[in-house]
C-alpha cells in the first residue's frame, strides 16, 4: 500500500532537520495544547468551593500564556515542515524537468504535450500535499490523540469509553469514503489531462482552426469536455459536502453522551463537575484529528496515484545516453560518415523505414537526398545526431560508431535544420545563438548575412532584438527556415543537415543562400534534404532514396545520363519550368 510514496525518501533525508525540528515543535505544542483542558477542570474545581475573582483571573492569565505557546508553536511547526515541503516539491520539479529534457525524441511522439503538462503541475502537486499538509497533520494530530487519550483515562476509565465508542464507526466511515474519493479523484486527473492536451492542440494549430472556420466547433468540442469534467468535479464536491455533515453528526454523539453519561455519574458523585467541562474540552480537540485522519488519508491516496504516474515518467529509460562503450576522449570530429548496412524500424511492430543502407560522405563534400515524400530521407539524417538509434548495422563518424562518441560532442558538430522550424517566443538574436549562448553581433550578423536574413532584419525597427510571437509567429514562412539556418551556423558546426530547409524559400534566395554556404561550408560536411533538382544539382554526390533504400546515386550529370528516377524528376521540373515561363 502507498508503495509508491517510497520513493521520496531521498527528498525526506535531504530536509530530514527540518522535518526533525517540526516533530519537536509539534510536541511542545501540543502538551500546552492538552494542558488547557486540565487548567478549566482545575478552575471549574476550585470554583465549586470558593468563588474568588483573584483565583479566576490567575487561571485565565495562565491559559491564554499556554494557548499562546501553542500557537506559536504550531507557527513554527509551519516554518518548518511546510518550508521543507515546498523546497521538496521544487527539487521534485527540477528533477522531472531535468529527466524529461534527455529523454528520447521516442518519448515526445508517445506522449503528448497536454499530458506531460499535467503531471508537471498537477502531480506534483498532489504529492507536494503529502511531503507537507498529510506529514504535519498526521504527526500533529497522532500525538494529539495519544496524549488526549491517557488523559482522559487518567480522568475516568468508565467516561472514555463511552466518549470513544462512536470512534469505530467514524473510521469505518472514513475508509468507505475515502476509496469512493480515490475512485472519483483519478477519474478527474484524467479529465483534466485530456482537457489541457485539448486546450495546448487547439492554440497549436489555431491557424488551421480558423482557416477552415473551425471555431464554433472548437468551442462545442471543448465545452464537451469542460461539462464531464465538471460532472466529475461536482461528483467529487457532492461526496465531500456530504460527508462532512454526517461526520460532525457521529463525532456529536461523543459529546451529548459526555453530557449524559458524564452528567450521570456528577450526580452519582462518582466523578467532579470540572472533569466532564475537561472531556468537552478534550472532545473538541479529537474533532479535528478524526476528520483530519480523512482528509490526510485522501491526501496520501491522491498522492500516491499521483507519485505513480510520475514514476512511469521517471522510469522512462534515456535509450539514447552516454554509455559504457562512450569514448570521453573523443573531443571533436572532423566529418566523414558512413552508414554500414543501416536498417531501421520505428518499432518492432511497425515495417523497417531503411533497409541496408551502406553509404560514404568524406569531410568537406556536399551530399543531396532526394526522393518521394515518406521514402524514409529525414529517417536516414536523424540517425546522424542520434535522434535514433540504428535497428541493425551501423553509422560512423571519422570511422568511429555514433554511439561511442559523447552524445554532446556529437550533438554540438551537427547544424540541423529540421523540417519543421521551431522558434522561441525570444529575441531574434536569441533565437540566432541558442546553440551556444555567444551574443556577438559581428558572428550573428555573419550568419544572417549567408542565411539571407540579414536584408530582412535591416526592415525590422528593433532589428535582431525584435521580439518574436510565440514559436516565430511573427516571421514569415521563409524568414522563420532563414533564422532556423542562421542558428545552425552560428554552433559553428563541422557537420551541416538541411532537411528541405528552403521549401519555403524563393528559388533565386535560395540559389544566394547555397552560393555563400559553399564558401562557408569549405572543409565542413553539408547534407541536404530537397524535393527540387535546383537546391540538389551542384552537390558533389546525390542519393535518390526510394523506398528506403539507395536506387541510385552520383552527381547530377551521372544520373541524368543513367535515365532513372532522377532523370526522370529532372524532366519533369525542367518542364514545369518551362511551362511556368510560357505563362
Ligand atoms: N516517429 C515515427 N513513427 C513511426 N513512423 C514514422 C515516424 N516518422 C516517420 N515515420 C514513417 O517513416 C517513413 C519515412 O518517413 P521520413 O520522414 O523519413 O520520410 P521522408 O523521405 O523524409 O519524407 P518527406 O520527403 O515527406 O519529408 C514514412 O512512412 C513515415 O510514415
Amino acid at each position: 500500500m502507498f508503495g509508491n510514496l517510497t520513493y521520496l525518501k531521498k527528498y525526506f533525508a535531504r530536509y530530514k532537520s527540518s522535518y526533525l525540528l517540526g516533530i519537536l515543535f509539534i510536541l511542545i505544542s501540543n502538551v500546552a495544547t492538552v494542558f488547557v483542558p486540565i487548567l478549566i477542570k482545575d478552575s471549574i474545581n476550585l470554583l465549586e468551593k470558593n468563588l474568588d475573582t483573584h483565583l479566576i483571573v490567575n487561571y485565565a492569565l495562565y491559559t491564554v500564556g499556554i494557548t499562546l505557546i501553542a500557537g506559536l508553536f504550531q507557527f513554527f511547526i509551519r516554518e518548518t515542515i511546510i518550508v521543507a515541503s515546498r523546497k521538496i516539491e521544487y527539487d521534485l520539479r527540477q528533477d522531472f524537468w531535468e529527466h524529461i529534457q534527455k529523454l528520447p525524441l521516442r518519448f515526445f511522439q508517445n506522449n503528448s504535450t497536454g499530458n506531460i503538462m499535467s503531471h508537471a503541475t498537477n502531480d506534483i502537486n498532489a504529492v507536494r500535499s503529502f511531503v507537507g499538509p498529510a506529514v504535519m497533520y498526521s504527526i500533529d494530530n497522532g500525538t494529539l490523540f495519544l496524549m488526549i487519550i491517557p488523559i482522559m483515562l487518567s480522568l475516568s476509565p468508565a467516561l472514555t469509553f463511552y466518549v470513544l465508542l462512536p470512534l469505530p464507526f467514524l473510521s469505518y466511515l472514513v475508509y468507505v469514503v475515502m476509496r469512493k474519493i480515490h475512485v472519483k479523484y483519478t477519474r478527474i486527473q484524467e479529465k483534466f489531462s485530456e482537457l489541457t492536451e485539448k486546450a495546448q492542440e487547439n492554440f497549436s494549430g489555431i491557424r488551421v482552426v480558423k482557416s477552415y472556420v473551425r471555431e464554433d466547433y472548437e468551442v462545442k468540442e471543448f465545452t464537451k469536455q469542460s461539462d464531464e469534467y465538471l460532472k466529475r468535479k461536482m461528483d467529487l464536491v457532492r461526496l465531500q459536502a456530504l460527508f462532512h455533515p454526517i461526520f460532525f453528526v457521529i463525532a456529536g454523539f461523543s459529546t451529548i453522551i459526555v453530557i449524559f453519561v458524564g452528567g450521570k455519574m456528577v450526580i452519582d458523585g462518582e466523578i467532579s463537575l470540572g472533569i466532564i467541562v475537561a472531556f468537552v474540552a478534550y472532545l473538541s480537540m479529537l474533532i479535528w484529528p478524526m476528520i483530519s485522519f480523512g482528509f490526510v488519508a485522501n491526501l496520501v491516496q491522491q498522492a500516491d496515484s499521483s507519485m505513480k504516474r510520475l514514476l512511469k515518467f521517471f522510469n522512462e529509460p534515456y535509450e539514447i545516453k552516454d554509455g559504457d562503450e562512450t569514448d570521453y576522449s573523443i573531443e571533436n570530429i572532423e566529418g566523414q560518415i558512413e552508414f554500414k548496412n543501416v536498417s531501421f524500424r520505428y518499432n518492432d511492430f511497425l515495417p523497417p523505414v531503411l533497409d541496408n543502407v551502406s553509404l560514404k560522405i568524406n569531410k568537406g563534400e556536399t551530399v543531396a537526398f532526394i526522393g518521394k515524400t515518406g521514402s524514409g530521407k529525414t529517417t536516414l539524417v536523424n540517425l546522424i545526431p542520434r535522434f535514433y538509434d540504428v535497428t541493425e548495422g551501423s553509422v560512423t563518424i571519422d570511422g568511429v560508431d555514433v554511439r561511442k562518441i559523447p552524445l554532446k560532442t556529437l550533438r554540438k558538430n551537427i547544424g540541423f535544420v529540421p523540417q519543421e522550424t521551431f522558434l522561441f517566443s525570444d529575441t531574434l538574436a536569441k533565437n540566432i545563438v541558442y546553440g551556444n549562448g555567444n551574443e556577438d553581433e559581428e558572428m550573428i550578423k555573419y550568419v544572417a548575412q549567408i542565411s539571407q536574413l540579414a536584408k530582412d532584419v535591416e526592415s525590422f525597427p528593433k532589428g535582431y532584438d525584435t521580439i518574436l510571437g510565440e514559436r516565430g509567429i511573427t516571421l514569415s514562412g521563409g524568414q522563420k527556415q532563414r533564422t532556423s539556418l542562421a542558428r545552425a551556423l552560428a554552433i559553428d558546426p563541422k557537420i551541416l543537415i538541411l532537411d528541405d530547409s528552403f521549401s519555403a524559400v524563393d528559388t533565386h534566395t535560395e540559389e544566394e543562400i547555397l552560393k555563400r554556404l559553399k564558401e562557408f561550408m569549405k572543409n565542413r560536411t553539408s547534407i541536404i534534404i530537397s524535393h527540387r533538382i535546383s537546391t540538389v544539382k551542384d552537390s558533389d554526390k546525390i542519393f535518390v532514396i526510394d523506398n528506403g533504400r539507395i536506387a541510385e546515386e552520383g552527381t547530377h550529370e551521372e544520373l541524368v545520363e543513367l535515365g532513372g528516377i532522377y532523370a526522370d524528376l529532372h524532366f519533369k521540373q525542367l518542364l514545369e519550368e518551362e511551362l511556368k515561363e510560357l505563362n
